[in-house]
């Protein structure tokens, strides 16, 4: 096991490339199971998540090839294997085997998800939305099994926005025989993509972006080849590390249209960014303002980016309020910021920070993704040497972290724990 030691306190310059979105990648691997001939998916990141779902594919019998940031999935071998523990458990999108095996083999058996500790995260949507197209789901020690002798379309309804949801239903439905209509969908940018990757393997979608899809049945699927969008929430972290620490950040590969609700935010604070086609330009300022952020679904301001801009804004003079009104907990970072010398309050679904601080180097734990996003921005913001563990976290979503940051300049390094911190760590 690893920490990342981060010397802090220095300027940043020069230009980052983003990698291929997680949350697009992790739904576009499990798609691959409902073709019929080979897929290739361009522009992977390296993260565990991609890792984990290449095995899993493996584990069903699928035929896997790996070469650079390009997969390749046979998946004409693969077989209906019951995935109810292992691997299936280690992040959040192993859900979409629900979907995607099910739309092709009628039957699926996988344990419910890992990922991301930020309070309840239930499927009922994903499930409501299989029962609707015919399977039926039970819930037995902890697996979710799905049988259906055939699925036939249907109008589904979802009562939340979700990501998840839109895109298992859609994965389910392709081969269904008939119609399906997604009501109240996801907009999100990885929902169109992953319909994009369907429709060029011969699937019928209309409407992916808005908040109703339709998707028309058909027999079979194709393979082909597809490349990634870029990571907008990557690229969302990197803009607001160089907005506290920038003098002069380029963020390439990006889609800045995917990140105007953080873009408005930065400029309110007095932030300098320029965008043009696939780049975004950021330089910090002398005195930030303080600002107040509200998470919504896409096309508001990500909630996977709140954690990230909460550390951004111990820099802002006066209070800020940062509001998560997709997951009402995701303040596990804030303690953690507070070790660095923040000043921040947790208040129901709100942090309140006071700005401006100081941060101070510390040993801080990583408690989820962008947990850790937070911490790593803390740390190269901070004066002095900060240690953050719970790395298996961050590697979750953060392609060649430790490269990225010092290919702009700063001094970060991931170092072995020591013994003493090992067995500390088993002891918490
Ligand atoms: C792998 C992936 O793409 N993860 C993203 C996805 O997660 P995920 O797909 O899990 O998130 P959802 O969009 O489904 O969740 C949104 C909200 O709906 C609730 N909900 C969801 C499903 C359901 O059946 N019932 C229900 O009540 C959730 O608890 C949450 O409050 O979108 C989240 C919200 O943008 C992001 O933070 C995650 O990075
Ligand atoms: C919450 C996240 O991921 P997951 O849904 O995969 O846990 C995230 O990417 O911030």
């Amino acid at each position: 096991m690893e920490k990342l030691k981060i010397a802090g306190g220095y300027p940043l310059k020069g230009t980052v490339r983003v990698s291929g979105a997680k949350n697009s990648a992790v739904a576009l691997i499990p798609a691959t199971i409902l073709a019929e001939s080979p897929v290739t998916i361009e522009g992977l990141p390296n993260i565990s998540d991609v890792e984990i779902l290449k095995d899993l594919l493996e584990e069903i019998g699928g035929k896997v090839r790996i070469s650079e940031d390009e997969m390749t999935v046979d998946p004409q071998t693969m077989i209906s294997m019951p995935l109810p523990n292992g691997k299936v458990k280690k992040l959040r999108a192993s859900y979409y085997l629900m979907g995607a095996m099910l739309g092709r083999f009628k039957k699926a058996v996988i344990g419910l998800p890992g990922g991301c500790h930020l309070g309840p995260r239930p499927i009922d949507q994903h499930i409501k939305g299989f029962e609707a197209l015919g399977a039926q789901v039970t819930n037995e020690q902890g697996a979710i099994y799905l049988r259906a002798d055939e699925l036939r379309g249907a109008r589904i309804y979802l009562d939340v926005v979700s990501v998840g949801a839109t895109i298992n239903i859609m994965l389910a439905a392709v081969r269904a025989k008939g119609r399906t209509i997604i009501e109240n969908a996801a907009k999100e940018p990885e929902i169109i993509d992953v319909a994009t990757l369907l429709t060029n393997m011969g699937a019928k979608i209309k409407g992916a972006g808005t908040d109703v899809i339709r998707i028309d049945g058909v027999e079979k699927l194709n393979g082909c080849r597809h490349t990634i969008i870029p990571d907008r929430i990557e690229a969302g972290t990197y803009l607001i590390l160089g907005a506290a620490m920038g003098e002069g950040v380029v963020i390439d590969n990006v889609i800045p249209h995917h990140l105007e609700s953080v873009i408005a935010k930065l400029r309110e604070m007095g932030v300098h960014v320029e965008s043009g086609d696939d780049q975004i330009f950021v330089k910090t300022a002398q005195n930030l303002k303080a600002v107040d952020i509200k998470t919504l679904v896409y096309p508001g301001f990500p909630t996977d980016l709140q954690q990230p801009f909460t550390t951004l804004l111990t820099r802002a003079t006066g209070s800020s309020v940062v509001t998560d009104t997709i997951y009402g907990a995701r303040f596990k970072h804030i303690d953690e910021l507070r070790r660095m010398n923040a000043n921040i309050k947790v208040e129901g679904r709100s942090a309140i920070i006071n700005g401006p601080i100081q941060l101070q180097g510390a040993k801080v734990k990583a408690s989820d993704l962008r947990a850790g996003a937070a911490l790593f921005i803390a740390g190269l913001m901070a004066e002095g040497i900060t240690e953050v563990t719970g790395l298996e976290h961050i590697d979750r979503g953060y392609s060649e972290l430790v490269e990225k940051l010092n290919g702009l300049g700063a001094t970060v390094w991931r170092e072995a724990l020591t013994q003493e911190e090992l067995e500390h760590m088993k002891n918490i």
